[in-house]
Order: structure tokens, then C-alpha cells, then sequence
């Protein structure tokens, strides 16, 4: 029988993963301990984030590696394996073997699977131009919308490209107008189907979570309502324009007990036009199964941050697809002629065989309006890494609304504990539900960790405390939750956050935002899972924003922290951010990539 090496529980190993290399071995006894150890580790960096395991860097899955296999045996003995499969890179995978082997890199098979037919949608809607016909009939409209277009405006040649392009993505970080571009690309194509005579488009607004959604219909109205006022435009036009959007998941159609969608290659989504907001958060499963979903001839936009924390599930889907499509500068060679009744001459960047080429617009301005908050050199030294930059900007102190707390782990300790509570002591006296949740988003702590003492769930713990007492009830007036699951039946998604108050009978309710009244009714108990909302991981406030910051970082260094992570946390404060935290392990944070491995930039090289 074959020697085994189980890893240890505390070097990252998960019963879990152990069960796939236990069947395994139980099937074929003969079955080398290299395999087995590679069928647990693959398994695991799916739970870690990543899409498969990367023989040569064991050490981003487990902490101590010394007793793994060199690369070049374990290599040989998968290859030799009749668990490990080793098709070509455009092959499907056989269905009765688990894992699958490219490069250094072990699938299971289902993930690699995710990975190929993600590819294989992402160069099908690539290769798709829609014609330019009408384009030049744009022009008028086009110089109303976006005045500056002919001083090379990023904005204007994000929404230009998007005429000749079936599939486009637009990133820049927050307030750079990604939405504000978007809102007036639609206006573009609803004009473009006019001028053709065609029906309007059938354009779906989706993101990743419900709270990304609200934040996207809003934004949109928000850019939508000058244009109506100030433009002059045809006002039939903002007709075809959605009224909401839409998480993930409803826009494909969750079927019961599965992990299939309604919408899929076989039964595409019945829309012209797909914008997708915070495309960062998407993970790999869902990116494939939203690009195969997109018809034939329907354009897809994606929209996000690629320097933002990739998805917590397996992928960095959106950081391969912006490494495979360029720098996003300049607008590609071929669709300049095109596209010059509208931009005038500009500069362009020259084809490449890359399938990917050209269907990025990389948006740099930032154009917020700062309400008291400088925070953009400190994002920005964050987001490159530049760990001399971003504490000598903490330690002087003169960014307007930045406050750095060195060395501070207890924000319930005297310095900080009334200004942190302040904002959520107000909630006592509040009982219009509407206003409540509006408090909720003044403040939030967030934290690299869901553990530990400067986790999330010990935080929260304690800070419910501070403002309830120790003997307080389960739900309290006052205390905000957080569902942790995505429940179609109540309306309530993963991240939606809530306020639970007493009403004036006495009955303790918990309101959630949405619905036609602004506000939703629940009993606490009827709740979808959750937890408490006043502190939790950066990962969880991705797509919202609040009021102040508070950044708590561990005391000790962990894998999980990263510049991805800083950056995120940083951008989500809207007036205020406070960071608590060591210079080491700040320092530590900004050296460190939010690392992911995925076969997904190499598989979209073509
Ligand atoms: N070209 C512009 N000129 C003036 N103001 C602009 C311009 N573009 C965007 N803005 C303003 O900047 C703010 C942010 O724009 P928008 O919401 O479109 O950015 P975003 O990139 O979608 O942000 P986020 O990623 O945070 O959702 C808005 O108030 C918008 O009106």
C-alpha cells in the first residue's frame, strides 16, 4: 500500500479536502501518496480562493510545505495517475476523473472545466463586432453626452468602443464615472436602434450582490436625472433605459437545488445588452455561467475595479481578463475609422493576436467630490504597494479625514471608543426604519479577519455590548445584522445588511432596504442566516460604502492581508477613515498580493 501524508489540520488541511483523497485511495488502495496529497491540496485551494493548485507554490495553500513533493516528481507521478487527466487546453475534460493537470496546475476537473468554458464564451463574444452602421449618425447626440470627447476623454472612448465592441470591459477605481459612462452609452444604443428603426434594446443591469445592485440602480438614476433635465434629449429614449438592477443569481434564474441557472448557453438571457457593476466580486462559476448565458449578438459590459480583493470564491476572474486585454490607454487600431465621427483623430494602439486585445477602457479621473475625505494619494500608494508612501502620508497626519491609530488593537479601548460608537449610539432613539438604515452606513469597522481579537465576529460581539450591555437580548433596538446567505424566498441576500427595532406595540422588527414602501418588515427569528453588522471583513463590505472607516488590522502578520485588501477598506469610506494598525504589519499588508492562481490569463492569451 501506498505511503500517505495527510496534512495536519493545523497546517491548513480541511476534513473536507481529506475526503476526496480518502475515496480515492479507498477505490484504488495502489493509488501514490503523491496523488492523494495532490487530489486534498487541490481541493483546498478551492476553498482558499484559488482555482487550482499550483505544484510549484504549495506555500499559498499551506503553511508548512517542507514534506510536500518536489514539483517535477509529483508532476510525473499525476501525470501517471488514472485519477489526473491531461487533455489539451481547449479539450474537455473526461467526466470520470476528478482531476485535471496543465502545466503545474491541478484542477479538479469541475473548476478546470469553469476555467475553459469561461474562455470559450469570453473569445465567442470577443470575436462578435456589431456593425457600424448608424454610428456616424450618432455623432450630434454623442457631443451632447460627452462634450469633451474630441480632448481625449477616457469616458468618451470607453463609451465609443462600446458601439464596436460585443464585449467590453470599463475599470477604474471609485468615482472615476464608470456608471455616469455607462448611463450615457445606453442612452447611445437606444438612439443607434432608433435611428435603424429597430426596437429598443433589451439592456439588463446585474452585480454581484443585492446591495451591489441597489448601489448600481442608484448611481444610474443618479447620472440619468441631468441628462433629462439639461440635455435636450429625446425623452422616449431614456424609456429603454432599466429601472433596477439585478444580483447575479435573479438575472440568470436560481432553479431549485442546484447549481444550474434558468438562463444558460441553451436558453440565453433574453437582452440585448448586459452591464455587470463590481465585476470583481464575480467568481469563477458564476463569470462562466453569466458569459455563456449572453446570446449570440448581445453585448456584454463588465464594470469594476481589477485593483480591488477578487472574489472570496475560486478566481480573480476580472484581474486575468484585464491582463489579457491590455492596458485600456488607448483605443485599439481597428476601431478608430469607425469610431472618428465621433472621437475625431485619436491615438490608438496597434492589433496583436491577443483575442482579448482592445476590449478594455481604463478610466484614471477621479471626479467624487471629496466631502472632506483626501484620500486619493493614500488609495493610490495603497493600491501600488508603496509601503514608505502610504505610512509617511498616515504619520503626518494632514490627509483631511484620514486618522492613523499606530499600534491600536482595541478600538473599544478609551482613545477611539466613543467616536467609534457614536454614530450607532443614535440609533436608540430612532424608530423610522428608513432613517435607521441610513445611520447603519455611517460607520463600519472592517477588519482583515473573521477571527480573532481583532476579527470580526469578536469585534461585533463586543461592540454589541458596549451599546446594549452585557445582559442585552438577542436583537436589540438598534443592532444591525448582516445575512449571510442568499434566500430567494425571503428577498434577502448574502451582505444585505438590517436594523433591528422595537415598534410601538412593543414587537421586535428587522428592516432590511427595498421593496415599494423603501423599507421590508421581517421577524428576526424568520431570518435567513446572519450575523451581526457592525464590524465585519473587508471582504463582506466590498460593493458598499460608509460614512467613516474604522481598518482594524491584526496584530500579527497573516496570508490573508494585501494591498488588494488596504485599498479595498480604504475606498469604501466615503468622509471619514481610520486605520488601526502596526507599521510592520501594514508595511507586511502593502508588500503582499491578493494572490490567486488560475489558468484563466494563460488560457485567454489564445
Ligand atoms: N465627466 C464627468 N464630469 C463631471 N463629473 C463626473 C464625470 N464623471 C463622473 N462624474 C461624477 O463623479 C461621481 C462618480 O461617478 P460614478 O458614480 O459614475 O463613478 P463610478 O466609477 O461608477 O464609481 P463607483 O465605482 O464608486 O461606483 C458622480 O457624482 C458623477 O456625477
Amino acid at each position: 500500500m501506498s505511503r500517505q501524508l495527510p496534512l495536519q489540520a493545523n497546517a491548513g488541511g480541511r476534513v473536507v479536502d481529506r475526503a476526496l483523497a480518502d475515496v480515492l485511495r479507498r477505490l484504488d488502495p495502489a493509488t501514490d501518496a503523491q496523488v492523494l496529497q495532490g487530489a486534498e491540496l487541490a481541493s483546498l485551494a478551492i476553498g482558499l480562493g484559488h482555482a487550482a493548485l499550483d505544484l510549484q507554490c504549495p506555500q499559498l495553500l499551506v503553511d508548512t510545505f517542507d514534506e510536500l513533493p518536489q514539483p517535477r516528481p509529483w508532476r510525473e507521478a499525476l501525470q501517471a495517475s488514472r485519477w489526473v487527466a491531461t487533455p489539451a487546453p481547449h479539450e474537455v475534460a473526461p467526466t470520470d476523473v476528478p482531476l485535471v493537470l496543465e502545466g503545474d496546475l491541478l484542477y479538479l476537473r469541475r473548476y478546470r472545466e469553469y476555467e475553459r468554458r469561461l474562455v470559450a464564451g469570453l473569445l465567442r463574444l470577443a470575436s462578435h463586432v456589431p456593425a457600424a452602421d448608424g454610428i456616424a449618425a450618432l455623432a450630434p447626440l454623442f457631443a451632447r453626452l460627452f462634450p469633451q470627447a474630441l480632448d481625449d476623454d477616457a469616458q468618451a472612448r470607453a463609451a465609443a468602443l462600446a458601439l464596436q465592441r460585443s464585449l467590453l470591459l470599463v475599470t477604474g477605481g471609485p468615482g472615476t464615472g464608470k456608471t455616469t459612462t455607462i448611463a450615457r452609452l445606453l442612452l447611445l444604443l437606444a438612439a443607434q436602434a432608433r435611428a435603424a428603426g429597430a426596437d429598443a434594446p433589451r439592456i439588463a443591469l446585474g452585480a454581484p450582490t443585492g446591495r451591489a445592485a441597489d448601489r448600481m440602480a442608484a448611481s444610474l438614476h443618479r447620472s440619468l436625472a441631468p441628462l433629462r433635465e439639461q440635455l435636450d434629449i429625446d425623452a422616449t429614449l431614456f424609456e429603454a433605459l432599466p429601472q433596477e438592477a439585478r444580483t447575479l443569481h435573479r438575472l440568470l434564474g436560481t432553479l431549485p437545488g442546484g447549481t444550474r441557472f434558468r438562463h444558460d448557453a441553451s436558453q440565453p438571457l433574453p437582452f440585448d445588452v448586459v452591464v455587470v457593476d463590481e465585476a470583481s466580486m464575480v467568481d469563477l462559476p458564476m463569470m462562466c455561467k453569466l458569459v455563456e448565458a449572453v446570446r449570440e449578438g448581445a453585448r456584454l459590459i463588465l464594470l469594476g475595479d481589477a485593483d480591488q480583493l477578487p472574489s472570496v470564491e475560486a478566481g480573480d476572474v476580472l484581474a486575468a481578463i484585464v491582463t489579457a486585454s491590455g492596458e485600456g490607454a488607448l483605443l485599439p487600431e481597428d476601431a478608430v475609422p469607425a469610431l472618428q465621427p465621433l472621437l475625431g483623430r485619436c491615438a490608438s494602439v496597434p492589433a496583436t493576436a491577443a483575442p482579448m486585445h482592445g476590449h478594455r477602457i481604463h478610466l484614471q479621473r477621479g471626479y467624487r467630490q471629496a466631502q472632506g475625505l483626501e484620500l486619493a494619494p493614500l488609495a493610490e500608494a495603497a493600491r501600488g504597494g508603496d509601503g514608505d508612501g502610504a505610512l509617511s502620508l498616515l504619520q503626518a497626519q494632514q490627509l483631511s479625514g484620514v486618522h492613523f491609530h499606530a499600534d491600536h488593537y482595541d478600538l473599544l479601548s478609551a482613545a477611539t471608543r466613543e467616536t467609534l460608537l457614536a454614530p450607532w449610539r443614535e440609533l436608540a432613539a430612532v424608530a423610522d426604519p428608513g432613517a435607521a438604515l441610513a445611520i447603519a452606513d455611517r460607520a463600519r469597522v472592517l477588519t482583515a479577519l473573521r477571527e480573532g481579537p481583532q476579527g470580526a465576529a469578536q469585534l461585533n460581539a463586543r461592540i454589541e455590548e458596549a451599546l446594549a450591555g452585557a445582559q442585552r437580548e438577542a436583537y436589540f433596538h438598534g443592532r444591525l445584522l448582516m445575512v449571510t446567505e442568499n434566500s430567494y424566498r425571503h428577498g434577502l441576500f448574502n451582505g444585505d445588511i438590517g436594523v433591528c427595532l422595537r415598534d410601538a406595540a412593543g414587537t421586535m422588527v428587522a428592516w432590511f432596504a427595498g421593496g415599494s414602501e423603501g423599507v421590508r418588515a421581517f421577524h428576526p427569528a424568520a431570518l435567513p442566516q446572519h450575523g451581526g453588522a457592525f464590524a465585519m471583513t473587508v471582504h463582506k463590505a466590498q460593493g458598499s460604502e460608509y460614512d467613516t472607516v474604522w481598518l482594524q488590522l491584526p496584530r500579527q502578520d497573516a496570508r490573508t492581508l494585501s494591498r488588494e485588501l488596504v485599498y479595498t477598506a480604504l475606498t469604501r469610506a466615503r468622509r471619514a477613515v481610520h486605520v488601526c494598525a502596526s507599521e510592520a504589519v501594514l508595511r507586511a499588508a502593502l508588500t503582499r498580493h491578493a494572490q490567486r492562481v488560475s489558468g484563466l490569463a494563460w488560457r485567454l492569451k489564445g
